[in-house]
């Protein structure tokens, strides 16, 4: 089980070319290196590259602890699947996450519920973590965008409950609106959902470890301003600057360095 207090993932997406992405790499793995908030566990960090380019992004952050997934994987483990990669393969490769169900892999790639479960099930049959994306698609008030993320986790899971596939989850809370936009979703929107997926995630004993993090437009200051009511922040384009990242570390430590808990 992790033992960290926050967890700060990054997802490339298709930003990157093959130079841009390793210099990135090397650099967030120098700060992973000597930045207090990483070398004391504090800090659970992953970064998602584009698959061709995992070998060498694991490579880069060999021996520094922050771990490195995939954006996507198949709900099949081998076979007949041309272009897909396997969650068998991911985690042969050295990965120790995976991300399912982005709002851009439904709304661009047609994934519905049933794809996103399956997927769920295959990174947990494959010890993988996923990192399950859950959101409303519109904007609607807190309370019933936490009622619509809470039905859709539970939607997401049934499939891995039912394979028996125990394993902790970080479920990303990424609002389908929040993303690619100027803000993130207001705190009190963002505290509301994560409270309610985090009740709803410790019905699940199976489930034990798990975290619930926000993406969307998340950057520099969020995590301040949101304080324990989030365990952490996925990443997109503010990310892409390194002393960024720095700058999330320095607020998880000021945060979360004297002890605390974050949920
Ligand atoms: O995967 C990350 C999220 O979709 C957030 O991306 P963004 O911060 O660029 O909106």
């Amino acid at each position: 089980m992790d033992a960290s207090a926050v967890t700060v993932g990054v997802s490339l997406k298709m930003y990157f070319g093959q130079a841009r992405t390793l210099d990135w790499s090397r650099r967030v793995a120098d700060l992973a290196r000597t930045h207090q908030a990483v070398t004391s566990g504090l800090v659970e960090m992953f970064a998602l590259p584009a698959t061709p380019l995992i070998p060498p992004v694991l490579a880069a952050f060999a021996g520094t602890g922050v771990g490195v997934g995939a954006q996507d994987l198949s709900w099949a483990d081998s076979g007949a699947y041309t272009g897909e990669t396997s969650g068998t393969l991911l985690r042969e490769l050295g990965c120790r996450y995976a991300e399912v169900g982005h709002a851009e892999r439904r709304r661009l790639f047609g994934e519905d519920d049933q794809v996103v479960a399956a997927k769920t099930a295959a990174a947990l049959r494959n010890g993988l973590t996923p990192v399950l994306c859950v959101g409303e698609p519109d904007r609607v008030s807190p309370a019933e965008a936490a009622r619509r993320c809470v039905t859709e986790l539970g939607g997401l899971l049934a499939a891995a409950d039912q394979d028996g596939a125990p394993g902790r989850v970080v479920v990303a809370y990424e609002p389908h609106w929040a993303i690619g936009a100027p803000e993130p979703a207001s705190t009190d929107h963002i505290a509301t959902v994560c409270a309610a997926l985090r009740e709803r995630l410790a019905e699940d004993a199976c489930r034990a470890g798990s975290r619930v993090i926000y993406g969307g437009s998340a950057g520099p200051g969020l995590l301040t301003d949101l304080g324990t009511e989030v365990g952490g922040l996925f990443l997109g384009r503010f990310a892409h600057d390194p002393d960024a990242v720095a700058a999330i570390l320095d607020e998880a430590l000021a945060l979360h360095g004297a002890g605390a808990r974050a949920r």
